[in-house]
């Protein structure tokens, strides 16, 4: 489904690469978790599956087309097609639960419609059901800057659903929640993934969850892939290969 090849990225003004030659496949149903230490270039990695980040050479291909080939209108199917969410969340403070799910529907929408904030009643239910669905006990009335960071996180995994994604990134979702809230968010994360059929890729610090969740952990260190395979084959020797200086 969509592929790396030979993906290097080097940042203006950085010595290293922050990926090195990287060539990966991902396919529809794999629930991978990325690990790797403080600036092995997890984040990178997710940025550019979708085109947020441009490579420096090599290629990103989603179903046999390189990005760096698509026109516009392309990237932005495939980011309609990418649900994302991250670390600090980015949802709209002064919005309510509701009104900042219903943001996800943006993509399908001209500038005009999204300016009013025109949505069907379909969309507008579908925005109710998923509150249900990620299991956030609270009135879609609420102003998210009210919530806790687990809810908070739980209304971007709803944004991110209702854009009907194919693919689901996660950039750190889970870095600035306490561990049992952690857990709780994987299973929600699993649980979508599982009746979706989704292309799952999730940056994380906690190995445990990795082995947890995962059906695949690629691990990175320096830019490098120094692992990718099942969570049961992460061994010692590949722990230390992730975490060594
Ligand atoms: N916008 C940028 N400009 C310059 N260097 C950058 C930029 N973004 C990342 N880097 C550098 O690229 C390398 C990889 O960064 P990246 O954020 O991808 O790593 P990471 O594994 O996600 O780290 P963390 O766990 O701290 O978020 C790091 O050395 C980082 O300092």
């Amino acid at each position: 489904m969509i592929s790396m090849e030979n993906v290097s990225v080097a940042y203006n003004g950085s010595h290293k690469p922050a990926l090195s030659n990287v060539s990966l496949f991902f396919e529809k149903g794999d629930f991978v978790c990325v690990l790797g230490k403080s600036g092995a270039g997890k984040s990178t990695l997710i940025r550019v599956l979708n085109g947020l980040q441009p490579v420096t050479h090599g290629e990103v291909v989603w179903n046999n087309k390189p990005i760096s080939r698509m026109d516009e209108k392309a990237i932005r199917e495939i980011r309609r097609e990418t649900g994302m969410i991250f670390q600090q969340f980015n949802l709209i403070p002064r919005l309510t639960v509701y009104q900042n799910i219903l943001t996800g529907r943006f993509g399908y929408k001209n500038t005009l419609q999204s300016l009013f904030g025109l949505f069907s009643a379909d969309e507008r239910k579908r925005a109710l059901d998923l509150i249900d669905e990620v299991e956030l006990n609270v009135e879609p009335s609420r102003k998210v800057e009210h919530l806790s960071g687990g809810q908070k996180q739980r209304v971007a995994i709803a944004r991110a659903l209702i854009q009907e994604p194919s693919v689901f990134l996660g950039d750190e979702p889970v870095a600035s929640l306490d561990p049992g809230t952690a857990e709780r968010i994987f299973k929600i994360m699993k649980k979508n993934h599982d009746e979706r059929n989704l292309l799952t890729i999730i940056n994380v610090h906690d190995v445990s969850l990795a082995r947890k969740f995962a059906t695949r952990i690629i691990a990175l260190n320096q830019g490098e892939v120094v692992f990718d395979g099942s969570p049961e084959d992460f061994k010692e020797p590949d722990y230390s290969a992730t975490y060594s200086e």
